[in-house]
């Protein structure tokens, strides 16, 4: 008995000592390679036996919810979690096809000016002009040696859209706006409106792209004005494991998969809970790469879609990125209705990291390979 108490003080103050905490050491785990950790505590939403949860059926009809990609809201999978009021996990509602057209817009069409991203820090306007076209025969040829520049789209860690977040002051302002993404702001309407919240306005992106040896750091977002707005969050290509945490930063993380298609709605007493993305992992991609092919759409709906056909040539450079790596879009409400920005900037801070292969080897505001 009294060995034990020992060996347990002793773990304690080594506890204590390092500063790591139950959140921290969780991270740790999972992103973790030598030994392999074990996952088998991760929830997998895909699979059987998590807890379902009703939708608003009326929010979205069929055909407006084809126009944007979805399936049609009554085959959606959609989740909650015991304790996590407001947590809203909806296991891929996007058609087979679809996926495609959103993938494509992250990597082609939302890397374009106005919209801002980490190349921007380091690079003058006309080299990060055209980071698709620059980046499309290096993607396509990869080259064989070590040691080639790599194309542009793979030194690309983020880009922000509509408000843009500002890294280094943690804020949005209304002088640093450009117009947020029509087609994504159709996208993320109805799936708020989906899960009861009609009123929601997309107001600021951060898209995240992330390889194999990248992780985001333990934050919560917060500079949003408005928390009563839920924040929202898509995922394409490699899976993930997602650490939902308390509101303390050290509370313990529950761990879940996020697979291609993912949806994840933080709102109520979720919004404000620490997160983190410890790992990347190869999975169901391997098997619905193939099937994506490019977007072919039912006929009748072709005149007013929101998504276009993406073709066999631009599908081949997104297929050839996302075999490593993995797309995060997050949508956020900035302002709450009637509101504007205060005249001084928030004091609300936040405080995550993006980081590649080693831990806290660099943080997200300067990402950049350059
Ligand atoms: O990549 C993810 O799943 C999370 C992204 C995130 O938490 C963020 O951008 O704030
Ligand atoms: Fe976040």
């Amino acid at each position: 008995r009294k060995k034990r108490s020992y060996v347990m003080a002793k773990m304690a103050a080594s506890l204590a000592g390092s500063g790591e905490d139950a959140f921290r050491r969780i991270f740790k785990f999972y992103k973790g390679r030598q030994p392999p950790p074990d996952f088998s505590d991760v929830i997998d939403f895909s699979k059987c036996g998590q807890i379902p949860t009703k939708l608003n059926p009326a929010a979205v009809s069929d055909v407006e919810g084809a126009r944007v990609g979805l399936r049609p809201l009554r085959d959606w999978r959609a989740f909650s979690l015991q304790g996590y009021p407001g947590f809203i996990f909806i296991s891929n509602p996007f058609r087979m096809d679809c996926q495609a057209f959103w993938i494509r817009q992250c990597l082609k069409t939302y890397t374009q000016k106005p919209n801002v991203c980490n190349l921007d820090l380091h690079m003058s306007p006309s080299d990060t002009q055209d980071i698709w076209g620059k980046s499309v025969h290096g993607l396509r040829f990869p080259p064989s040696g070590k040691g080639e520049p790599k194309t542009l789209l793979e030194r690309l860690r983020w880009v922000t859209l509509g408000y843009h977040y500002n890294w280094d002051t943690k804020t949005y302002s209304a002088s640093h706006h450009t117009p947020f993404p029509a087609d994504l702001h159709s996208l993320s309407l109805h799936i708020t409106a989906a899960c009861g919240f009609p009123e929601f306005n997309a107001q600021a992106g951060i898209l995240n792209y992330y390889h194999s040896d990248s992780s985001l750091g333990i934050h919560v977002d917060e500079s949003e004005l408005d928390h009563s707005c839920p924040l929202l969050s898509f995922s394409f290509g490699q899976s993930a494991i997602f650490l939902l945490g308390g509101i303390r930063r050290q509370d313990s993380p529950i761990a879940m998969y996020m697979h291609s298609g993912d949806v994840m709605v933080m709102s109520g007493q979720s919004r404000l809970l620490y997160h983190a993305v410890p790992r990347i992992l190869p999975a169901l991609w391997g098997h619905t790469a193939e099937k994506m092919e490019a977007c072919s759409l039912v006929p009748s709906l072709q005149d007013t879609t929101v998504v276009e056909p993406v073709s066999q040539e631009d599908w081949m450079v997104c297929s050839r990125y996302l075999q490593s790596s993995r797309l995060n879009v997050t949508v956020r409400q900035v302002l709450g209705p009637g509101q504007c920005f205060p005249e001084t900037p928030s004091s609300h801070q936040r405080t995550d990291k993006i980081t590649d292969g080693e831990y806290g080897k660099r943080k997200r505001s300067s990402s950049c390979d350059c």
